[in-house]
């Protein structure tokens, strides 16, 4: 059994609340990385008392109402399908603080958390706010909503971004890694993978390996799957006719994502 595959396991928290995924520091390999995927039924209520771990709550579909204290942020989000790909809104909570998330229309809200000690102000991330960006060439072409890049100083640990890989593409290729603490040259940073597929039916392949390959794990990853990977290189492939999105978060001691390469494939990246 697959020790980085996590599949859907739904569990109703509360009347109209359910928890579809729950990746903790007790529950998983990952130490800097936490991430929860939470189904919400108009007017239904998830609420949480943060301790020493921030919080980026992202709008993955429908609408919510997020207050945390005095900060409330009426009727956010903005797409009934990811798959529409336009950037959502989300907000980042910090540390030793409380948080209620509201759905307004059926939702499905992803929380991204990381250990923190340093209270920041609540902040509202705005879909206009993300920074967009089309990479890749040849099958290698991807679509990036930065929604917490390390060049926005709103958090302590956390990034976050999500991905669109489209129909019979690759993406997180050339393979990379960022499993150092070795700055200026390589950054350590966990991270995880939520997956989702259009149409649902579809999957696409990940691999997460080493170089000494003490972590080498090819996964069919299906529909609200989640990959964790608290090292090495970590490639998707997405098979013809279907498309792929996902959600990353990342964490580690700084908060800089600076990756390297596998050198025996960045050949790929400087093809004319
Ligand atoms: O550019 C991509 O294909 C996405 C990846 O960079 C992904 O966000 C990741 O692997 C981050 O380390």
């Amino acid at each position: 059994m697959s020790k980085l595959l996590r599949k859907p396991n739904t569990i109703q928290s509360a009347p109209g609340v359910t928890i579809v995924q729950e990746v903790t520091s007790e529950n998983s390999p990952l130490e800097y990385v936490g991430f929860k995927v939470v189904d919400l039924t108009p007017g239904a209520k998830y609420t949480e008392n943060l301790s020493k771990v921030e919080c980026c709550i992202v709008a993955l579909t429908g609408k919510i109402n997020v207050s945390a204290g005095e900060e409330v942020f009426d009727n956010i989000g903005t797409r009934e399908s990811v798959f529409e790909k336009k950037p959502t809104d989300s907000v980042y909570v910090s540390n030793d603080r409380s948080f209620e998330v509201e759905g307004v229309t059926q939702a499905r809200v992803a929380l991204c958390y990381s250990p923190s000690n340093n209270q920041l102000p609540t902040k509202l991330i705005k879909a206009e706010e993300n920074g967009i960006e089309n990479r890749g060439k040849y099958s290698n072409k991807r679509l990036v909503h930065n929604i917490l890049p390390d060049s926005n100083p709103s958090a302590n640990s956390l990034l976050v971004v999500e991905v669109f890989t489209e129909s019979g593409n690759w993406s997180s290729y050339p393979p990379h890694k960022h499993d150092q603490d070795n700055l200026p040259h390589e950054s350590f940073l966990e991270e995880s993978y939520y997956h989702e597929m259009n149409p649902q039916q579809g999957f696409v392949f990940q691999r997460v390996y080493t170089d000494d390959r003490s972590i080498d794990e090819t996964m069919a990853v299906e529909h609200g799957d989640v990959v964790l990977v608290p090292a090495g290189y970590h490639p998707v492939g997405v098979p013809d006719g279907y498309e792929s999105y996902y959600l990353n978060v990342m964490a580690g001691p700084t908060r800089i994502w600076k990756f390297h390469n596998e050198p025996a494939h960045e050949w790929i990246l400087n093809r004319k």
